[in-house]
């Protein structure tokens, strides 16, 4: 039986968690506030962050990171990305040698623009990521928690990583796919957050289908462009971390980055809605990263740089839409097609 190590209990951490232990792997969560665990256990529920859904009563619940930690053959980083640094530096005396070390959590790091798959590896195998996983893909936990159908990916150099993880998680209506391109998997993971803002936005100003589609489909040309840059795979974006996690981030109700759009198009500010939430909206940070490594690498990312203006210098939603919409005309492959000399 694999130990299967779930560190940070928010939504997402509770989801994978009942997962390993419905799949009979002795699972621990670890729990930041002794609160929140003393109420898991009495309640078998995280009312917090997934009320209404039962949980196993396999999952040992602690907020001992040693107890948790050791001995673990597998341990899924499910805590925000800009906690996955820190939680790094503390656990890593804890782990066994050939522990598989997965980051589930979807953002880029401030400052060093790193993905979180190099954050670990620099915290935990000076820099090596030969046993590091990216999961990522179309996977609401609220969602998951009930069994509902659900397709994502597990992302590895190291296949046979990749294939443990498969091997532990999978069942019936959990399906896991592998992936050599680590790369694009968490870019596809992190960026789909900033377009799934914009398509809130588009929502909160009374747009309709139309506009979130051209969102959607002009979002991930950008996304791709960037992608290459940065060394992943074009394939990689039409999978389920790229085109898949971008539909269901777009248009979910369970979105919690597009539903802040929402309220960014309402005339809420980042400051407001981040205060009133004890959830995670990734996106905004990753709009700030993703702005700032377009600049750096001369990347045309129109989309998220209208974005950055209306979330962090206080540009109005309307005006960024037009600034959107009255660019000069261009050919919709624009790329392929100055690759090609084709240009008009
Ligand atoms: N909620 C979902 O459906 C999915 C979330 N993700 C990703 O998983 C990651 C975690 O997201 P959620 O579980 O949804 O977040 P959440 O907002 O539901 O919960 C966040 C959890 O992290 C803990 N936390 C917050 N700050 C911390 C810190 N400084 N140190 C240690 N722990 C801290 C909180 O106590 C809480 O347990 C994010 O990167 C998110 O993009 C990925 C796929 C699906
Ligand atoms: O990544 C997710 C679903 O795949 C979760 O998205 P939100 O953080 O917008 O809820």
């Amino acid at each position: 039986m694999l130990k299967v190590a779930v560190i940070g209990a928010g939504s997402w951490g509770t989801a994978l968690a009942n997962i390993a232990a419905e799949n009979a792997n002795c699972t621990y969560l670890w729990v930041r506030r002794r609160k929140l665990a003393d109420e898991i256990i009495k309640t078998h529920e995280n009312r917090l962050y997934l009320p209404g859904a039962k949980i196993s009563t396999e999952i040992n619940i602690s907020t001992n990171l040693e107890q948790v930690v050791s001995k673990a053959d597998i341990v899924i980083m499910a805590v925000p990305s800009h906690a996955v640094r820190v939680m790094a530096k503390q656990l890593r005396y804890y782990l066994k040698n050939d522990v598989v070390v997965v980051s589930a959590s979807k953002g880029i790091e401030l400052d060093s623009f790193k993905r979180m798959s190099q954050v670990l590896a620099e915290e935990l195998y000076n820099g090596d990521n030969k046993n590091l996983v990216a999961l990522s893909g179309p996977s609401h936990a609220e969602e998951v928690i009930r069994n509902l159908p659900t397709a994502i990916v597990a992302a590895s150099s190291n296949q046979h990583a990749a294939e443990m993880l498969q091997d532990a998680l999978m069942n019936t209506n959990f399906r896991i796919y592998t992936n050599t391109d680590i790369i694009g998997v968490e870019l596809g993971g992190a960026l789909k957050n900033v377009i799934a803002i914009c398509s809130g936005i588009s929502d909160g100003l009374g747009f309709g289908d139309n506009s979130r589609a051209a969102l959607m489909t002009r979002g991930i040309t950008e996304i791709i462009r960037l992608g290459i840059a940065l060394g992943a795979k074009p394939e990689t974006f039409s999978g389920l971390s790229g085109i898949g996690d971008l539909i269901v981030t777009c248009s979910s109700q369970f979105s919690r980055n597009r539903k802040a759009g929402m309220k960014i198009g309402q005339g809420k500010t980042v400051k407001e809605i981040t205060e009133s939430t004890n959830m995670v909206i990734e996106g905004f940070n990753t709009t700030k990263a993703t702005f700032l490594l377009a600049k750096k690498y001369g990347i045309e990312m129109p989309i998220t740089e209208q974005a950055y203006l209306v979330l962090f210098e206080g540009k109005n939603p309307a005006a960024a839409v037009n600034s959107l919409m009255n660019r000069v005309g261009k050919h919709e492959h624009e790329d392929t097609i100055s690759q090609n000399f084709f240009i008009r």
